[in-house]
């Protein structure tokens, strides 16, 4: 992929990068892309666990009325992270809207999620008595995207922990290589 050539020319180690406005050219083919993987979701719903809607009835990656906005996303973050770095538990600020999409690049790793609400509740069978602590491990492979709306993104922290001993998956620790995302977002625009 060209974007890590390019970090790689240019001799950046931990770097992140911001863009607001017009996207570049590669990053709205990026976009085009979540909304046609979205769109065409229904093909693919057996092998990806698909969140409920609210109303239940439908099933979705992405609500509709965030899917067909335009434009779907207006800013871009690339974080490239060496072995051993990582991002701490946040909500994306609300200066964002809804709707937020990554795409995780090279090294594999383990993205957690935890609730905001400490009384929201037992999670998983581990939390059990203590729902503060509850952690969603989530494994994401190079290539993989997370799409993040409504609860996902306003009630649950996301994180990625690489100090050493915390990314594990099946009982083994995931092999430390240089990470790159792609954060795509959409800024709210006072009326
Ligand atoms: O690197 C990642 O996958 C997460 C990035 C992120 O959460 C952010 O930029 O807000
Ligand atoms: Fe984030």
């Amino acid at each position: 992929m060209f974007i890590l050539e390019a970090f790689e020319l240019l001799g950046f180690h931990s770097v992140q990068a911001m863009r607001f406005g017009d996207l570049p050219v590669w990053a709205t083919e990026l976009a085009n892309l979540v909304r046609e993987v979205v769109h065409f979701s229904d093909y693919v719903s057996e092998f990806v666990d698909i969140a409920a809607s609210d109303d239940g009835k439908n099933a979705y990656l992405f609500p509709s009325k965030l899917l067909w906005r335009e434009p779907l996303f207006d800013q871009l973050i690339i974080n490239l992270y060496q072995p051993g770095e990582g991002i701490c538990a946040h909500v994306d600020l609300m200066r964002f809207e809804d709707g937020i999409a990554i795409v995780s690049l090279e090294s594999s790793c383990v993205m957690h999620f935890s609730r905001v609400e400490s009384d929201a509740g037992i999670i998983t069978k581990e939390s059990e008595g203590d729902p503060h602590k509850a952690k969603i491990p989530v494994f994401l492979t190079p290539g993989s995207l997370v799409l993040m709306w409504g609860e996902a993104r306003y009630l649950w922290k996301h994180e990625i922990n690489r100090k050493p001993g915390f990314q594990k998956w099946e009982g083994k620790d995931i092999d430390q290589k240089r990470r790159t995302s792609i954060t795509l977002r959409k800024l709210c625009h006072s009326e």
